[in-house]
């Protein structure tokens, strides 16, 4: 029985590490991949890089995710107590030994200068290299941790819903969100997830909002919240949302006077890069289903959605406000904050 183990970060996984696990699983009868998590190291290696840290635990389900069906079993392993690579070979061994749950074999990795710790603190485990020149897939966790868009195709497709931007188009009624969010969906390529508010009050109360009662209110936010996280797993860098459960919490209070009790657990700013709040200046289209379309009260409900979102704990900097009357402009601010969201200061490359 040849069992082998395959270490490391992961921090992201990405096709290279996919292709090599994938390669050393052909080569075994049973593989154990080991994630090795020191978080003050991988905190400080994600700072460096300007990303938001990634736990052991994520990066252990992201594995899983990929792997899922070949019978590789996914061990985390906590080196937080133990001296950084390189300084800890003997605890590492040591808590690796403890970990696998049999005797192993091989140890695999794309390292040759892995090769002398190897030997020495796993004796008679012979160390195997898979593609040291990274031919097949030139990457590494630090490049996509350092520029996630610019090396996308690379990223795991579990991983991708965490770096993917997640943008909001926001507003009162009849601003234009609906259609800006699928024309920002198609500029990009990508998926968004539409208001389904609509949807249900159609099929549910026969499109008549008198009929809402707060349950409602706690079903359509919990739905949304679902349907936005289907689209997210299909995002391509960016994803695009057309509402978001404040502007549940709004209506909620418009339309019965009180807050249904479960809105509040699916309002979360850290959820959104960007906030596009849509002024009503362009016309109002009445459809059978809108409420508000005395200008002074569009106006009124900008504010008090605009104060939600402070309420609520959004920051004044994750808001964009677009005020202008013309649709170009509108679409051409929207793109240009995409853009600077992905790219940065440098741009395109
Ligand atoms: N504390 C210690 O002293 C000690 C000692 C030894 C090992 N360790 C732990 O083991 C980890 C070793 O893993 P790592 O940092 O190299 O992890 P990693 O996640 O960067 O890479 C995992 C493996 O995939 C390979 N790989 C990466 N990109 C590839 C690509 N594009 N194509 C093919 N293969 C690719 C790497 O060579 C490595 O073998 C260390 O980070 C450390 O946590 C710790």
């Amino acid at each position: 029985m040849k069992v082998g183990v395959f270490p490391g970060k992961f921090l992201p996984p990405h096709r290279g590490h996919l292709t090599a696990i994938l390669r050393a699983h052909a080569m075994c009868d049973r593989l154990y991949v080991v994630l090795s998590e020191h978080q003050t190291e991988d905190k400080l290696l994600c700072e460096q890089a300007g990303c938001s840290y990634i736990p052991g635990v994520l990066r252990q389900r992201w594995l899983a995710q990929e792997l899922v069906g070949l019978g590789i079993q996914i061990i985390l392993l906590d080196e937080s107590a133990i001296p950084a690579f390189p300084h800890g070979w003997a605890q590492y061994a040591a808590l690796l030994t403890a970990a696998v749950p049999e005797p192993v074999s091989v140890i695999f990795g794309g390292e040759e200068s892995y090769r002398q710790g190897h030997s020495q603190y796993f004796p008679g485990i012979d160390y195997q290299l898979i593609d040291p020149q990274r031919t097949q897939w030139p990457i590494s966790g630090t490049a996509i941790r350092q520029q996630p868009y610019l090396h996308w195709d690379y990223i795991a497709g579990a991983a991708r819903p965490f770096f993917a931007r997640k943008v909001l188009i926001s507003g009162p009624e009849s601003c234009g969100k609906t259609t800006l969010t699928r024309k920002l969906a198609k500029v990009y390529c990508t998926s968004w997830s539409e208001e389904l508010g609509r949807d249900y009050q159609e099929q549910v109360v026969a499109g008549n909002g008198d009929l809402f009662n707060l349950e409602d209110f706690n079903r359509i936010a919990h739905l949304q919240y679902e349907q936005d996280q289907k689209a997210l797993r299909s995002a391509n860098k960016v994803c695009f949302f057309d509402t978001d459960a404040v502007v549940t919490a709004f209506f909620s209070e418009q339309m019965l006077g009180v807050l249904a009790s479960r809105i509040e657990s699916f309002i979360d700013p850290s959820q959104y890069d960007l906030v596009i709040l849509l002024k009503p200046t362009v016309p109002w289209v009445a459809d059978g289903m809108r409420e508000l379309g005395d200008p002074a009260i569009r106006q009124q409900a900008f504010e008090q959605l605009l104060a939600l979102y402070l309420k609520y704990g959004f920051k004044p900097e994750q808001l964009l406000v677009v005020e202008s009357p013309d649709y170009l402009e509108r679409l051409d601010a929207c793109i240009a904050a995409v853009e600077q969201l992905l790219y940065g200061e440098q741009g395109k490359p």
